[in-house]
């Protein structure tokens, strides 16, 4: 039987959130939204578009991993600053337990950019899909580990409906075969970060870059701080790179971004490889 990791322990907290949330926003009330009849913009677009950074910069205060990395960074300030940068899109964390966020910090980065935003949080059921919606996400996150097959179907299926894409996030090659799926998403992120003991390694990125099939734009997530990097990746078929902590520890964190902006514009230019 595999160990217990940190998102069992995230997860079992969720699902008490939504019973609780659920009560006091249901589902109906969500679809009044001023969010849920307007259409998404495209992740899948903005990493891809030529000579962009493919940068998707993250809003995270605080990590299991790390504890308070930014406790009083703006939202406006910071995801605009980011924007104004050249990142290609937002993540926003909205989870409050362990990461220090809320639906109001997307729904003000929204307020205040025009790029795609990635709602970062730990999906496990319909509702949270629909409150993505209603709080101006572009893009949903499945994760694969705590995920069945059948359940990524029919969450990923939902978002699509709703003109969501879907970042699926795996952690190994057996993660990524059972949970494949062309018809519920379609961008597939490698996380870097093992759930076990919080190392960070590229490796995991390099090492199943071939095994994801070209048609999704490859993602990958955590431990990633420079252009160096950055172009190992795409050499290997990378176009979204997602950066926290390494903008987030910085008290101007939307500054580490435009830096890094510029040293990525110095790599040699890239070729599409999405099919
Ligand atoms: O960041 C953590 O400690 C963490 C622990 C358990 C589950 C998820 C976690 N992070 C979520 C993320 O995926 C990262 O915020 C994202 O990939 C950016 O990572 P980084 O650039 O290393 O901050």
């Amino acid at each position: 039987m595999s160990q217990a990791t940190i998102l069992d322990t995230i997860v079992t907290h969720k699902r008490q959130e939504i019973a609780s949330r659920r009560e006091l926003v249901p589902t109906k009330l969500l679809e009044t939204s001023l969010y849920f009849n307007s259409q998404p913009l495209s992740l899948r677009k903005y990493l891809l578009r030529e000579g962009g950074s493919g940068l998707i910069a993250e809003f995270k205060r605080k990590s299991p991993s790390k504890g308070w990395i930014n406790q009083y960074a703006p939202v406006e300030r910071t995801t605009l600053g980011y924007m104004q940068a050249g990142a290609a899109a937002l993540s926003v964390l909205t989870d409050t337990e362990f990461f220090g966020g809320k639906n109001e910090d997307l729904t003000t980065a929204r307020r205040f950019n025009f790029c795609p935003i990635l709602r970062k949080d730990f999906v496990v059921d319909e509702y949270q899909i629909l409150e993505a919606k209603s709080i101006g996400a572009d893009a949903v996150l499945l994760i694969a580990a705590v995920l069945t097959p059948q359940e990524i179907d029919s969450l990923g299926r939902l978002a699509r409906s709703l003109g969501l894409e879907v970042l699926l996030e795996v952690h190994d090659g057996e993660e990524l075969a059972r949970s494949i799926n062309a018809d519920a998403v379609n961008l597939i992120g490698v996380n870097n970060r093992n759930l076990h003991d919080f190392s960070l390694s590229l490796d995991t990125s390099m090492a199943l870059a071939e095994a994801i099939p070209n048609e999704f734009v490859k993602v990958s997530e955590s431990g990633i701080s420079t252009a160096a990097a950055i172009g190992q990746l795409r050499e290997v078929g990378f176009r979204g790179f997602l950066l926290g902590e390494a903008f987030m520890r910085h008290a101007r964190p939307e500054r580490a971004c435009a830096a890094l902006v510029q040293e990525i514009a110095a790599l040699p230019k890239i070729e599409s490889v999405v099919a």
